[in-house]
C-alpha cells in the first residue's frame, strides 16, 4: 500500500471532512481492522480490510455551502465540524478534482450573475449549496443548483457562464429547498439545461444519477465491496435472489447476470423508480424493483410460503429489524449477504441469525471512506444443517 501524506489546510479552519487524515492510512486500516475484529470476531475470523492503492480524489459526489467571503463576496464551502459556519474550500484532498473545477465555476458564474448567498439565521438571500457529481466512465459532471425560491433570475447567463468555464458540465438542474431546515435538497427540481442526469457504470451495469439518487460515493471500492458480495454469494444463474433495501437497485443489477430472477425491494420511491428504469436501461429483463418496507415485504413472502436462495441486504446505518432477520430465516435461503455501513448493528443482526443456526463463512471489511472513521463489511452467512456446511 502506497504511502502518502497529504497536508490540509482546510484541517486547521475546523473542516470536519477527514477526521483521520493526519493518521497514516496503513495505521488508519489497521485500527479499522481492528475496530471490525472487536466487534465481529465472536462469528469467526475477520479477513484482512481491502483498503484503496491511492485512497486520494475517490469521491463522486461534493456539496459546497454558499456563504459571504472576504470582501463580502459570495463564495462557498463546507460546515466546519459540528458547526453552521461555513470553511470556504477550493479544493478537497478527497473530491475527484473535476468536482472541483465545477464548483468553481458554479461560484464564478454566481458572483457574475451577482447572486446572494441564503443566510440560514435570517432566512434570506437565494443560492444555499451546489451539489455536484462525477461520472467515473464518461468523465461528465451534473451541476445541481440549490436555491431557496423558485425564480432564477438570470438563468441563462448562468448556464452559459458555469458551460463555458467547465467543460465537462453535461446537465445542470435547479434544486428548490425554500425549508428553514439543514436537509441539502428540496422537494421540487427544475432541469436548466441537458437531460437531468447523468449516466455512470459500475460492475458493467449502467446507472442514471439524478442530483438526489442514493449512489455509493466511492466507485473503486464500491466495486471491490459489490464483487466481494456476489462472489460470497456462489451465484451460478440457477439462483433467486432478493436485494432488500437495494436503493437504485445497484447490487441486484449486477447480480443479475448471474441470477434466475431478481427482486429488489426499496421503501424510497424515486429510488425505487430509479431501479426500475436502471432494469430496462439495461436490459436485464428478470430484475423486478418495488416500492416496500422491507421488513413488511419480506414477512409477506414469508408468510407465502415463497423462497430466494440468496438474500442480500444493504440497510441504513440503524440496521436491520429482528421481524426482517426472522422472515429472512424462514425463508431458508442458502446464503445471506449482509452488507453493513455499520459494524455495531451488524453486530446485533448477526447475533440474532447466529442464534437461528446462521454462521459466518466471511467477514470481509472494505475501506470506502478513507481518512473518515467509516468501515463497511460484508457478512456471508451460511445455515449448517445437519451437522455439515
Ligand atoms: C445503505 S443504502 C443501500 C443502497 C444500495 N444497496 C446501494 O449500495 O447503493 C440503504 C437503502 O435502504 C433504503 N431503506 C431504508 N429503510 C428501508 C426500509 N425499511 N425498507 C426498504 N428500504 C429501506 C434507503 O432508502 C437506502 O436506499
Amino acid at each position: 500500500m502506497a504511502e502518502e501524506r497529504h497536508i490540509c489546510a482546510l484541517l486547521r479552519q475546523g473542516c470536519g471532512g477527514c477526521p483521520l487524515l493526519e493518521t497514516p492510512y496503513p495505521e488508519q486500516l489497521r485500527q479499522k481492522q481492528a475496530r471490525v475484529e472487536a466487534l465481529l470476531g465472536e462469528f469467526g475470523p475477520v479477513s484482512p480490510i481491502l483498503g484503496m492503492e491511492h485512497p486520494w480524489h475517490y469521491r463522486n459526489k461534493a456539496i459546497s455551502t454558499f456563504c459571504t467571503g472576504p470582501g463580502r463576496r459570495l463564495d462557498s464551502g463546507i460546515y466546519a465540524a459540528g458547526t453552521h459556519r461555513v470553511v470556504p474550500v477550493a479544493s478537497c484532498l478527497l473530491h475527484h478534482p473535476a468536482l472541483d473545477e465545477a464548483v468553481e465555476a458554479v461560484r464564478r458564474a454566481a458572483r457574475l450573475c451577482r447572486y446572494e448567498p441564503y443566510q440560514e439565521d435570517r432566512g434570506t438571500g437565494l443560492v444555499r449549496h451546489v451539489l455536484v457529481r462525477h461520472s467515473r466512465a464518461t468523465g461528465r459532471v451534473l451541476v445541481a443548483l440549490v436555491t431557496a425560491a423558485p425564480v432564477l433570475p438570470g438563468a441563462r447567463a448562468f448556464v452559459s457562464k458555469v458551460r463555458e468555464l467547465c467543460p465537462q458540465v453535461e446537465t445542470i438542474v435547479q434544486n428548490i429547498n425554500p425549508r428553514r431546515s439543514s436537509a441539502v435538497l428540496g422537494p421540487r427540481e427544475k432541469v436548466l439545461w441537458g437531460r437531468g442526469y447523468i449516466e455512470d457504470t459500475l460492475c458493467g451495469v449502467r446507472f442514471r444519477l439524478g442530483a438526489s439518487s442514493f449512489y455509493q460515493i466511492n466507485p473503486e471500492q464500491t466495486e471491490v465491496l459489490y464483487r466481494t458480495a456476489l462472489d460470497g454469494a456462489g451465484l451460478d444463474g440457477t439462483q433467486t435472489v432478493v436485494d432488500a433495501y437495494c436503493g437504485v437497485g445497484t447490487i441486484g443489477l449486477a447480480a443479475a447476470g448471474r441470477a434466475r430472477r431478481v427482486l429488489g425491494v426499496e421503501f424510497n420511491p424515486s429510488a425505487a423508480r430509479c431501479a426500475a428504469q436502471n432494469a430496462r436501461a439495461n436490459g436485464a429483463g428478470n430484475a423486478r424493483f418495488l416500492c416496500a418496507d422491507a421488513t413488511a415485504y419480506l414477512q409477506g413472502m414469508a408468510a407465502r410460503g415463497e423462497r430466494a436462495d440468496v438474500v442480500f441486504l444493504d440497510p441504513p446505518r440503524a440496521g436491520s429489524t429482528p421481524e426482517f432477520l426472522g422472515a429472512v430465516d424462514r425463508m431458508g435461503p442458502e446464503r445471506i449477504v449482509y452488507i453493513s455501513c455499520n459494524p455495531e448493528t451488524q453486530r446485533r443482526d448477526l447475533r440474532l441469525l447466529a442464534g437461528r443456526g446462521w454462521k459466518a463463512r466471511l467477514l470481509q471489511p472494505v475501506d470506502l471512506f478513507p481518512h473518515t472513521e467509516h468501515v463497511e463489511c460484508v457478512a456471508v452467512l451460511a445455515k449448517i444443517r445437519g451437522g455439515g456446511m
